[in-house]
Formats: structure tokens, C-alpha cells, sequence
């Protein structure tokens, strides 16, 4: 079993993005994908993260603490290979620990001239780092980088409680409802 450093996707598409320029939210005091705070580092997953705590983070949002590193590596690896997964965590690099992640996946259309539509996916800050704008900077990195990924669109499904938070990035409920059919938990 190899837990190691290799990023799920390529860290410079991170680096690269427009934020001076495209970000819409504002920030105090300043940060960005790249200084994301003191001591912070804003990057994508890596099978390293298992010892960091990216599951006990996952576990603040949802049933998220019963994966062996041999799955993670091979979920980790599906994802990889598609090239359509955008895991972003940020690592408290004092503590060696994960505070906060999010996700990003593209999914291809056959509508809208073979476009791709984003999905914004477990969004969650770990309870002692709320309201230190991580959870803002991760939906704002996400939101440009569907943007220069030419997403169409993209989505998420939130608590009522948080619709507000979104709204910040410009996301608006379009009036459609929201369904599902669950088969387990
Ligand atoms: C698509 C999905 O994943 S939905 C799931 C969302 N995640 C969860 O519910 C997990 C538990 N919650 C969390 O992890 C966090 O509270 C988050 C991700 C919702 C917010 O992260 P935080 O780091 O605490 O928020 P942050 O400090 O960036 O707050 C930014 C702004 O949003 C506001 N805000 C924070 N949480 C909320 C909320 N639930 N509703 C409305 N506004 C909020 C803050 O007041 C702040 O406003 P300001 O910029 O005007 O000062």
C-alpha cells in the first residue's frame, strides 16, 4: 500500500487561475489560492492526505470514516484516470493536518455543443477553522476553475441553511427541485 504525494490533478491549473482578475468575491484580509492564509497550502489531493485527516474533515459533512487506505487508493486512482475530478484540500502545514476540502467534477454533455457542466461536491471547513473565509476561498478557487475548465454551468445541491453562502459566488436556486432516490446511507 502506497500512500504517497502525487497530486490528483495538475497543481499548476490552481496556480494559474485569473484570481486578481475573475475572482467576484471579496476578501478580508486578502488571500488567494496560492496564500491562502499563514501556514496554509491550498492544493489538489493527494493518497497522502489519508494520514492527514481528510477523512475525519469528510466526516463533518457526512458518513465519511469507514474507508481502508487500500480503497481510498483505488478510488483515488478511478479518479485520477479520468481526469474529471478536482479534489482541493487546504493542509495546515504546521499541524500536518487537513482543514477544509472540496470538490470539484466535470461531466460531459452531449447538449449545449458537447459542453461540460461542473458540480460542486462536499464543501466542508473542519468546526475549529470556520469563518476564516477558507470555506469562501475554496467555492471561489472552484468556480474559476470550472470556468477555465468551460464548464457551461455548474451546480450543487445545499441545506437550505446554506443557500445564503452560495450566494455569495453568484449561485442562484433557478426554481427547479431537487430529487433523489436513495439506496442507502
Ligand atoms: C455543495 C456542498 O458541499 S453543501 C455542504 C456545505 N458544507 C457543510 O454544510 C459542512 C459544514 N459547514 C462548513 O464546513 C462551513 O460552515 C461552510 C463550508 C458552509 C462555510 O465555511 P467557512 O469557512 O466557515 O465560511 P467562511 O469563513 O468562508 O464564510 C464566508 C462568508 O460566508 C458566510 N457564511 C458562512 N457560513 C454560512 C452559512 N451557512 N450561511 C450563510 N452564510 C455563511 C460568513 O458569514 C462569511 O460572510 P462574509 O464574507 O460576508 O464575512
Amino acid at each position: 500500500m502506497l500512500l504517497d504525494e502525487t497530486p490528483l490533478f495538475e497543481p499548476a491549473l490552481l496556480h494559474g487561475l485569473d484570481w486578481d482578475n475573475n475572482n467576484t468575491v471579496s476578501f478580508s484580509p486578502p488571500i488567494s489560492p496560492s496564500s491562502p492564509g499563514e501556514g496554509l497550502i491550498l492544493r489538489p489531493l493527494c493518497t497522502a492526505d489519508f494520514n492527514r485527516g481528510f477523512f475525519r474533515v469528510l466526516s463533518q459533512l457526512t458518513k465519511a470514516d469507514d474507508v481502508t487506505p487500500e480503497q481510498f487508493i483505488k478510488k483515488f486512482d478511478h479518479m485520477k484516470k479520468t481526469g474529471d475530478y478536482y479534489v482541493i484540500v487546504v493542509e495546515d502545514g504546521q499541524l500536518g493536518q487537513i482543514v477544509a476540502t472540496a470538490t470539484l467534477i466535470t461531466e460531459h454533455k452531449f447538449i449545449h455543443s458537447c459542453a461540460k457542466r461542473g458540480r460542486v461536491e462536499e464543501v466542508v471547513v473542519t468546526d475549529a477553522c470556520r469563518g476564516k473565509q477558507l470555506g469562501k476561498l475554496l467555492v471561489a478557487t472552484l468556480t474559476l476553475l470550472g470556468k477555465k475548465l468551460d464548464c457551461y454551468k455548474i451546480t450543487l445541491e445545499c441545506a437550505p441553511k446554506n443557500v445564503a453562502f452560495y450566494e455569495k459566488f453568484e449561485y442562484s436556486t433557478s426554481g427547479e427541485t431537487y430529487m433523489q432516490c436513495r439506496f442507502f446511507d
